[in-house]
């Protein structure tokens, strides 16, 4: 190994060099280099305290994903199952999410508001949000689709988004709740006009120009006898993902003293993520579990 104009192997240096490195670092402090400025380039983002800081992960140009690998339509179970087992895993890996909401190819994440996880800034939030999801949507494809391999590396964009009152809160997640209900029935009807009515997609499309809700449902209805209230909730509501604490016993054998070893019954609490397709627009969810989200004012 050569350093400097010496080398190791060939015994003491016959003369001293000044190593180029050294000349690197100010006199005044020899930790820091000269280069060390260049930090203050970096500019702060950190999230405004008291608010809840919204990650939403979005999948990359998923029209074209969702072709190549074959997603059946309007809806492939196999991709929102991989969707929610990677939404899993950020909320088992990531302290803080209360709660996380997902359809068709987006999932919302949601810190808590007094969160000081990666000192709430921003950039640290979503990237690891972000790589958490991707890796594991690649970890657990094969799970998932079993005889369609992964023909390239999806990726997912991510913006935070800040809401500083649980009205607020509720209001966003009500958006992309709603943003699932408007593309799901469309969804549903126009490929029902398709697979079961014959028409082509243009056909289709035509049809359905104009077309209010109650056209919709009406359509599916009297034409295809299908109640749209009736179409799987996973797909008209989406997916919501909550921490419940269970109580869960199990039997251990103890040594008691004084006593033979026996099979003794013990319960603990554990924290699970527990996953709703259910309406998270109205009051009853927040009701059923009020402790999701913290008061306002504490
Ligand atoms: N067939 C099928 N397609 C799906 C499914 N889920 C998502 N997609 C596709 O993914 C798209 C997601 O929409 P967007 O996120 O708005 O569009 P995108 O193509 O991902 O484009 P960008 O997000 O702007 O990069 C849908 O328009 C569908 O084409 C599914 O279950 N089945
Ligand atoms: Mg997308
Ligand atoms: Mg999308």
């Amino acid at each position: 190994m050569v350093i400097g104009n010496t080398c190791r192997f060939l015994g003491r240096p016959r003369f001293s060099v000044v190593h180029p490195l050294a000349r690197l670092f100010t006199s005044s402090n020899m930790a820091k280099s000269k280069f060390e400025y260049v930090r203050n380039f970096e500019t702060d983002d950190t999230c405004l305290r008291n608010c809840y800081i919204v990650v939403r992960l979005d999948g990359r140009n998923f029209h074209r994903f969702a072709g190549q690998h074959k997603f059946t339509k309007p809806n492939d179970n196999r991709a929102l199952g991989l969707m929610s087992r990677s939404a899993r895993s950020v909320m088992e890996e990531l302290e803080d999410i209360v709660i996380a909401y997902g359809q068709s190819d987006e999932f919302s994440f949601v810190f808590k508001r007094s969160s000081t996880w990666f000192k709430r800034r921003a950039s640290k939030l979503m990237t690891h949000v972000a790589s958490q999801f991707s890796s594991s949507y690649v970890f657990y494809w094969k799970e998932f689709f079993e005889d369609q391999p992964l023909l390239y590396p999806p990726s997912f964009d991510g913006r935070v988004v800040l809401y500083p009152t649980n009205r607020n809160l509720k209001d966003y997640l009500s958006w992309r709740q709603a943003d699932c209900h408007v593309n799901n029935l469309y969804n549903t009807v126009f490929w029902t006009l398709v697979q079961k009515g014959g028409l082509t997609t243009a056909q289709a499309e035509d049809r359905l120009k104009g077309t209010l809700a109650a056209d919709k449902n009406e359509i599916l209805f009297s034409e295809f006898d299908i109640n749209y209230n009736n179409e799987s909730a996973i797909h008209r509501k989406g997916t919501t993902f909550i921490w419940e604490k269970r109580e869960e016993t199990v039997i251990k054998r103890m040594k008691v003293p004084g006593e033979e070893e026996k099979d003794v019954p013990v319960t603990s609490s554990r924290r699970r993520v527990q996953s709703y397709h259910c309406d998270i627009i109205g009051d009853q969810f927040w009701e059923e579990h009020p402790r999701v989200l913290e008061d306002d004012d504490s």
